[in-house]
């Protein structure tokens, strides 16, 4: 068992926590519930039967199955954990089974557009605590999840105004226990970090991957061949699961194009610096950067080798 995850608990955080969409998010939740006793029945639905049936496989849930109505009853946390795009749909189909009481929360990487699918469908006295865990990986799927995934990692949490200040407490415990550091922030807030942060760059390296393969000087296999260098690592991400990051481009479409806008403008800064020879500009920001860098291996949030042999190493 991974040495960095604590003993699991003794007495479970909730009775009932039910999962819905069991890919790379949704299977490391249960893996993790189950190694530190976070809930006494972990309940895994899923749209996919294949889905289903391997998490039954693996044995990461205590029950398995494509009926959400049934599948939320009597939970007291249920988590969404699906792509953006559809957590309105999934919320709508869910309503009728949720008991007064249960906390429903979700893991999207865009907290704006979540909440407004999601609020109008959850009937009175439930809360909804919306939560996105800064951690995760090009993978996807049931098989990709590892039970270390969320530790020592960010989850941010954005509850609306007016949110059962208990249920944000209950939440907020459930991913410290996962060994996640939790910070609250607003709904917009998030959106607008994060589309700095993550989404401009995931839209970077699909981009520039793309046009490296576009390119008609430059064959596929010369693309692969040469790829050890800086190219190598936008690969890894331009391999992230295009449904998921589909439903993020449109559903954070004003803070990324806010974004991409001021990139543009930075990129053509650049490009001027080198058209001009202006060394000392590039020099400058260079400097900056690296030591953006290092700021991040020193604070403890990334290892100065590839995650690839960690992430396998922390597999469970
Ligand atoms: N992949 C990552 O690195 C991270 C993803 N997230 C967020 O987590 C959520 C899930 O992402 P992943 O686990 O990576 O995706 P995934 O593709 O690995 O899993 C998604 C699962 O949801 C199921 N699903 C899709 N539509 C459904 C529906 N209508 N009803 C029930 N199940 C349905 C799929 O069958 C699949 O098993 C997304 O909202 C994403 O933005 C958050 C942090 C990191
Ligand atoms: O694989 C990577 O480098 C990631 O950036 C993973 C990731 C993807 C989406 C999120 O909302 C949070 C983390």
């Amino acid at each position: 068992m991974p040495e960095r995850l604590g003993p699991p608990r003794d007495t479970p955080l909730f009775e009932r926590v039910t999962l819905i969409g069991l890919g790379l998010i949704g299977s490391s939740i249960a893996r993790a519930a189950r190694h530190l006793n976070l809930a006494r029945t972990i309940v895994a639905v899923d749209a996919s039967e294949a889905v289903v049936e391997r998490v039954k496989e693996l044995g990461i849930a205590d029950e398995a199955t494509t009926d959400v109505v049934a599948g939320v009853r009597d939970a007291d946390l249920v988590i969404l954990c699906v792509p953006v795009g559809v957590c309105g749909t999934v919320a709508e189909a869910m309503r009728s089974g949720l008991k007064p009481g249960c906390i429903v929360s979700d893991v999207g990487s865009v907290k704006a557009s979540v909440i407004a699918q999601v609020q109008p469908h959850l009937p009175e006295g439930v809360s909804f605590v919306p939560a996105h865990p800064v951690a995760g990986t090009e993978h996807s799927g049931p098989d990709a999840g590892f039970v270390t995934l969320f530790h020592n990692r960010w989850c941010i949490l954005t509850p609306p105004d007016g949110t059962d200040e208990a249920a944000v407490a209950r939440v907020r415990a459930f991913w410290e226990a996962m060994g996640s550091n939790v910070e609250v922030m607003s709904a917009q807030h998030h959106d607008l970090v994060l589309a700095i942060t993550s989404h401009v760059p995931h839209l970077i390296a699909y981009n520039i991957v793309g046009t490296a393969a576009d390119l008609e000087t430059v064959t596929q296999g010369e693309v692969i061949k040469f790829s050890a260098g800086g190219f190598r690592d936008f690969t890894r991400i331009a391999a992230s699961d295009p449904t998921m990051w589909r439903d993020v481009f449109l559903h954070n479409r004003e803070a990324v194009l806010e974004m991409l806008g001021r990139l543009n403008e930075d990129i053509a800064l650049l490009a001027r610096a080198i058209r001009w020879g202006e060394g000392d500009k590039l020099f400058d920001l260079f400097t900056r950067t690296r030591a953006i860098r290092r700021g991040i291996i020193s604070s403890g949030q990334e290892t100065p080798e590839p995650d690839f042999g960690r992430r396998r190493e922390d597999k469970a």
